[in-house]
């Protein structure tokens, strides 16, 4: 995989982001399954997947600071989403080495 897009989201501690696919890239790309990286930076949150676009359905875990996610594959087609971020828990050393606001920055790499 080359990627070659990069998606950055910021979520302030009351953002969300509804269960949605992944479905911008290209045909091939999304065929392949080419997978979505995703790097989890500042406050934790939680995060929804499912083969459901239904909350009360679907797997809840919990993405840290510095925890990378990896959909690829059939997992590439999964509804997914966030529905909570947790204030005061990005780790104090990164508050206090950089300027993030308090939230979560998530990047996303993928391949068109
Ligand atoms: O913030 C996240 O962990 C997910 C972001 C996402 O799903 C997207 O950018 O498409
Ligand atoms: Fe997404």
């Amino acid at each position: 995989m080359s990627p070659d897009i990069c998606i950055v989201n910021f979520y302030t501690v009351n953002g969300r982001l509804g269960l949605h696919k992944d479905c911008d890239e290209s045909e091939g790309s999304l065929v392949k399954g080419l997978p979505v990286v995703s790097f989890s930076i500042g406050d934790s949150a939680d995060f929804l997947y499912g083969d459901q676009r239904d909350e009360g359905k679907a797997e809840k875990v919990k993405l840290e600071s510095g925890d990378v996610l990896i959909f690829g594959g059939e997992s590439r087609h999964v509804f997914h989403g966030v529905t909570a971020i947790h204030p005061d828990t990005a780790p104090k050393t990164l508050l206090g080495e950089t300027n993030l606001r308090p939230g979560r920055l998530n990047l996303t790499f993928r391949e068109y």
